[in-house]
């Protein structure tokens, strides 16, 4: 099979440490915002990526799309094609707990989901998709060390964005559940089956309680903190 379907690259074009946004818009942000010599090295089907330095380490920055199976064939091409060793999403997510404010961050420590998917590769055993605990407790530390108290917990990774009658979200908080997303359960699950480190940090970008938002500049310009943890951790 062709290395070359969603993402166009040479060979160490792309950087160990991968940042991963859903928002291709993001990446462009970053590469633009934060990295020094930023290269794109993909355009196909407008995934951007990025690479360049942060800090003298080579850093690449790579949008996902949105959902599990997205983020699954990017993840899978990162690590099989180009040798990406940790996995960095950097998301935004909607809060479903009351301890959890809008643009708080959380740091996924575990991601519960509403996906068959991890069903059927595990045979209807309920595997639990487990974020890198030295990935996590560096990125704990830096948000600390930044004046941020991060959120550490398990989120709900789901298939469906609109799914509001088909998913008891106060019982997920009731259980501790913090936030809703859709990528870090097949993220964790495709690290862990490669044996690379992944972790998710997320943005709240909207409440699912409160009813607050955030608009969409906002959510590809002003998670700044999120963005950089993530580029610290690099
Ligand atoms: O902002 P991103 O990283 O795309 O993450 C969240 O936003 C999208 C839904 O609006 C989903 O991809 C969800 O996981
Ligand atoms: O997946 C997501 C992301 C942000 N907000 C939500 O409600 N769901």
């Amino acid at each position: 099979m062709s290395k070359h379907l969603h993402i166009m690259a040479n060979d160490g074009d792309i950087a160990e440490t991968v940042l991963l946004p859903g928002d291709p818009l993001r990446a462009k942000f970053i590469a633009e915002n934060y990295l020094e010599d930023a290269k794109c090295y993909n355009t196909v089907r407008g995934m951007y990526g990025y690479t360049g330095t942060y800090k003298g380490k080579k850093v690449s920055v790579q949008g996902t799309g949105m959902g599990m199976p997205s983020i699954s064939i990017y993840v899978n091409e990162l690590i099989k094609f180009y040798g990406a060793k940790n996995l960095i999403r950097i998301g935004s997510c909607g809060a479903i707990n009351k301890d959890v404010k809008i643009r708080d961050i959380i740091i996924a420590m575990s991601a519960s989901t509403t996906s068959g998917v991890n069903k059927r590769r595990f045979s209807g055993l309920d595997y639990a998709p487990t974020a890198n605990f030295s990935l996590l407790k560096k990125a704990y530390d830096i948000a600390i060390e930044k004046g941020i108290e991060p959120k550490v917990g398990n989120v709900l990774t789901t298939d469906l964005f609109y799914d509001d009658e088909a998913t008891d979200l106060k019982l997920c908080a009731d259980y501790g559940i913090l936030a809703v997303e859709m990528e870090t359960a097949e993220l964790y699950t495709t690290a862990a089956k490669h044996g690379v480190n992944a972790l998710s940090i997320v943005t709240v970008s909207d409440h699912i309680i409160t009813g607050e938002v955030t608009t969409p500049q906002e959510r590809q310009e002003t998670f700044t903190d999120m963005m950089e943890v993530a580029l610290e951790l690099a």
